[in-house]
């Protein structure tokens, strides 16, 4: 008898799902508004120069060694430097456990996994909306889960207040977790007045914040900038934790490149906790890959190398939004009844457009343009040449 009888087929992912479904559609005209990857004008996936010429300096150069438990010391020391800053007294003082992790994703199971290991019972607050994976990461980490008040329909904007509540009303030393720049799939985020009030409550409450961060430089376009909520939090005393990813700044999506770190009391306890992050990691996948370490840390420890990135990150950040503007006019010129004054309100890769399923299900049934069920498009996939036609089908199922 078949040992996997009783198996069932998994539901569709709802956001890789769309790809799939985008990649099978023979239709000269489809539009992929899905999956938060960036693409050109033309509608092409970007290799950015800074990587090619990274590769160009390590091609050849050094073996295929295995990386240690925690991956490469100097790809984390930089990527640290990116989100606590340059001068970080906490880098100086050896207060952060680091490890290279499999992305973003990877630094967030990573964390759930510690999380429950070493706070057993706790749960984790996740804000409603969310990235979908972020409720399979912590589901299968065993960590029950909780929901706080983020986005605001009416409004399209954040319900500070609702959030407010929910994170006074939770109890005494919570787990939430916090998306640190555009906020992934409304593209909303608290204002830098409202992230200090944010983290004074939570130190009123003494909640841990964890950080997923993985759009920095991507919001903004600025990297320090889009690392302001945790700066906030930083300066106000919290030890929080943090994801960091380098799929969508640096484009480096499939390479799976990515940090965890979390703030410790003092350099002993980093040690400890590093050692215990090593020990997740070694049963799971036991080193994290070489080659894109490589290439973010020739890349971030370069000065010329590393100011190219900065501008191409703001190349990436500015056509994203160029094209909130555009599609909006092209929205407003059409004469739309509806306000689309959030498509230029919101920030970083995604738009929470308020299209409801049933309109998004029509604009890939009647016009081939794909999009997540709830709506969200990923500002990334608009380009000139499709944002008419974009504009024109979601005119056609909203007015
Ligand atoms: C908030 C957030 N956190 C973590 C990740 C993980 O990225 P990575 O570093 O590659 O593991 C993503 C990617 N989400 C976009 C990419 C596709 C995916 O779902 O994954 C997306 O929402 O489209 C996020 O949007």
């Amino acid at each position: 008898s078949s040992w996997w009888k009783n198996v069932e087929p998994a539901p569709k992912d709802p956001i890789l799902g769309v790809t799939e479904a985008f990649l099978a559609d023979p239709s000269p005209d489809k539009v992929n508004v899905g999956v938060g990857a960036y693409r050109d004008d033309n509608g092409k996936p970007v290799v950015l120069d800074c990587v090619r010429e990274a590769e160009r300096r390590i091609a050849g150069t050094s073996f295929m060694e295995y990386l240690p438990m925690g991956g490469s010391v100097k790809m984390v020391e930089e990527t640290l430097k990116l989100a606590y800053g340059d001068n970080s007294e906490f880098i100086k003082d050896k207060r952060i456990a680091a490890v290279q992790s499999l992305s973003g994703t990877g630094a967030c199971r990573l964390f759930a996994d510690f999380q429950t290991r070493f706070n057993p019972g706790s749960q984790i607050y996740i804000p409603v909306p969310t990235w979908s994976n972020h409720h399979n990461i912590w589901r299968d980490a065993q960590v029950p889960q909780k929901t706080y008040h983020y986005y605001h329909p009416e409004t399209k904007g954040l319900d500070f207040k609702g959030l407010m509540d929910d994170v006074k009303n939770a109890p005494e030393g919570s787990f939430f977790l916090l998306h640190a720049c555009a906020h992934n799939p409304t593209g909303v985020d608290p204002t830098e007045e409202q992230w200090r009030e944010i983290s004074q409550l939570f130190k009123a409450k003494n909640h841990f914040a964890f950080f997923d961060m993985a759009y920095q430089g991507f919001a903004s376009g600025d990297p320090a900038r889009d690392a302001k909520s945790i700066r906030i939090f930083l300066e106000d005393g919290h030890h929080i934790g943090i994801s960091q990813s380098y799929a969508k700044n640096m484009g480096l999506y499939g390479q799976r490149v990515g940090c965890l770190s979390v703030l410790c009391e003092n350099e002993k306890q980093a040690v400890t906790v590093k050692s215990q992050l090593q020990q997740l990691a070694r049963p799971m996948y036991s080193n994290p890959p070489l080659h894109g370490a490589q290439i973010v840390s020739t890349i971030l420890g370069d000065p010329e190398l590393k100011s190219l990135w900065l501008k191409e990150v703001k190349i990436m950040a500015d056509r994203i939004i160029g094209m909130r503007t555009t599609l909006r006019e092209s929205l407003e010129k059409l004469g739309s009844p509806l306000s689309w004054e959030h498509v230029t309100k919101q920030i970083g890769m995604f738009c929470y457009s308020g299209l409801t399923p049933e309109q998004v299900d029509r604009l890939t049934s009647e016009y081939h343009i794909y999009m997540t069920r709830n709506g969200r498009i990923s500002m990334a996939g608009v380009t000139t040449g499709n944002v008419g036609y974009l504009a024109n089908a979601i005119h056609e199922v909203t007015k």
